[in-house]
């Protein structure tokens, strides 16, 4: 089993994010599963709205993309002891030791997150262990975008699915600077 991570904070999840799904699902040799991985306690401490509305969205984006071999898999908040963050490292550990001991996992991640590298908690350690994978922004939209676009009342058709845009709109997401 060759296994894709796909960590992120998913605050929403974009079209940038979706590319970048595109993108790993026509990686060769081909990943066997691709997991979502929403972020519980970031380890810079990203601020995010509550993690059930942001596991909700990323249910609604997975649903409308047709590729059968992802998964949504909110499990960060089983490594949690409430106070400190969740960081790659363990989520690796964690993936390997408790779901997939005889599989290949690889961890995911875009040009920044590959630029601030050594910033990661034992990311030596991640690379003696674990692959990783670099996807290349190709669709320049963010979740910093989208949230900026609702706070000034902007549209933002363009940069998240429909089913999203519905949920955000129906709970009222991301309006006022304490959601940013
Ligand atoms: N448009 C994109 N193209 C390629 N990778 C992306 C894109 N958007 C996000 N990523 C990658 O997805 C991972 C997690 O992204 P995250 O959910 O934090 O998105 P973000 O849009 O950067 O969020 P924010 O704007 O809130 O900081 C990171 O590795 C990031 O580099
Ligand atoms: O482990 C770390 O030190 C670490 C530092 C920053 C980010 N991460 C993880 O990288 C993924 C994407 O993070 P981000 O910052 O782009 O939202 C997500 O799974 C985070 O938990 C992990």
């Amino acid at each position: 089993m060759n296994i894709a991570i796909f960590g992120a904070a998913f605050n929403p999840p974009t079209f940038g994010h979706q590319d970048a799904i595109e993108y790993i699902n026509s990686h060769e040799p081909a990943f066997d599963s691709i997991l979502l991985v929403p972020s519980y306690a970031h380890a810079f401490s990203k601020k995010m709205i509550s993690y059930e509305q942001r596991i909700a969205m990323l249910r609604l984006f997975a649903d409308q993309l047709s590729i059968s071999k992802i998964e949504v898999f909110p499990i960060e908040d089983q490594l949690s002891d409430g106070t400190n963050p969740i960081y790659t490292y363990d989520l690796m550990s964690y993936l390997q030791s408790e779901y997939y001991p005889d599989a290949k996992l690889t961890f995911v991640m875009g040009p920044d997150n590959h630029k601030n590298w050594h910033k990661f908690y034992k990311s030596q350690e991640i690379l003696e262990n674990w692959n990783i994978l670099v996807v290349p922004e190709r669709v320049e939209v963010r979740s910093t975008d989208v949230r900026n676009n609702l706070l000034n009342r902007n549209e933002i058709d363009k940069q998240v699915p429909k089913g999203v845009a519905d949920y955000i709109h129906t709970h009222g997401l991301y309006l006022c600077e304490s959601q940013q």
